[in-house]
């Protein structure tokens, strides 16, 4: 029997920074979506633990004990099991392409092994596995493992741009002027794209000035997305990867068409918000 899980990539519509714990690790408080475009992993049956990654963004990806693939395979503690990973979104890009992975594979090996899921729901493995675990629109704080719902969103659909070259999170959050920034509103029910998108502008990803700092093309990636019609642009997380909102389907890929012809080197890719667990 195999079993298939789809790892979407998760973008940070906003992120503030409002504080840090003695351990060094921020408080935040972020409202976290989920796109059509993501990773897929695959488990079946095996004597042992094996991994393969595949894929157009499977170069440089670690094969290892370090992947968070295995590293989700062994909190969960079954015996064994072929995981085939097949890798589309960049890594350590800001839409948590490793967490989204972690994430998958505790869904589809806690179903293949017939286990519970982690009582911490995988944060043990990074800040960002709970609410990838979730797969759905939703407020996170603490340092990820609060997971609040928040009001239906519109319809929405995103371009998400990736310069290439990895922007290492520890060095983002180190950067930063201040760790105790003003907290976020609360996020509003009702609203069309347009009026969202325009209440989102209100609101801030305290990451992107020391991200641009560390990855000054974050900077061009922004230009060209607003340049291309989106409703907004913002960076994801601690970057590099920047996206585009926008009110229709249509709308995204013709936008993603326009900014993959002026910058073919870069990782375009498009999709639709929605919810995956
Ligand atoms: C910034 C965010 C926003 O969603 O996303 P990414 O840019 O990674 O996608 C996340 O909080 C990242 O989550 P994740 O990448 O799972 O973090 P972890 O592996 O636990 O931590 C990596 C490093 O980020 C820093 N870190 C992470 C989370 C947090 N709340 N405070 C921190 O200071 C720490 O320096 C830590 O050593
Ligand atoms: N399955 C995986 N996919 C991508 N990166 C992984 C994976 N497992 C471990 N890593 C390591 O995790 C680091 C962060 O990757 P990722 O979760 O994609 O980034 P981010 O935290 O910026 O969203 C990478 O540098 C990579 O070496």
């Amino acid at each position: 029997m195999a079993i298939e899980a789809f790892a979407p990539a998760k973008v940070n519509l906003t992120l503030h920074v409002t504080g840090q714990r003695a351990d060094g690790y921020h408080l935040l408080e972020s409202l976290v979506v989920f796109v059509g475009v993501g990773d897929r992993i695959t488990v079946s049956e095996a004597a042992d633990l094996r991994l393969a990654v595949t894929g157009p963004r499977a170069e440089g990806v670690p094969t290892g004990p370090e992947n968070l693939v295995l590293k989700a395979a062994s909190l969960l503690g079954g015996v064994g099991a072929q995981i085939v990973l097949d890798k589309h979104l960049p890594a350590a890009a800001g839409i948590g392409g490793g967490s989204s992975d972690a994430a998958a594979t505790l869904r589809a090996l806690s179903q293949l092994w017939n286990l519970d899921l982690p009582a911490d729901n995988g944060l043990s493995l990074g800040a960002d596995v709970p609410v990838c675990l979730r797969a759905a629109p939703c407020l996170m704080s603490g340092v990820g493992e609060v997971l609040t719902e928040v009001p239906v969103l519109p319809p929405l659909w995103m371009v998400l741009v990736n310069p290439g070259g990895e922007v290492p999170t520890p060095a983002v959050f180190k950067g930063l002027a201040r760790k105790d920034n003003p907290p976020m509103a609360p996020v509003p029910a009702g609203l069309d794209a347009p009026a969202f998108a325009a209440w989102l502008s209100t609101q801030r990803n305290d990451l992107e000035p020391p991200a641009r700092a560390v990855a000054p093309v974050i900077t061009d990636v922004l230009d060209a997305i607003a340049g291309a019609g989106a409703l907004l642009a913002r960076m994801s997380g601690s970057g590099a990867t920047c996206f585009g909102l926008y009110a229709d389907a249509e709308s995204a890929a013709c936008a993603a068409a326009q900014i993959k012809e002026k910058a073919p080197a870069w990782w375009v890719d498009h999709g639709a918000l929605g919810s995956f667990s």
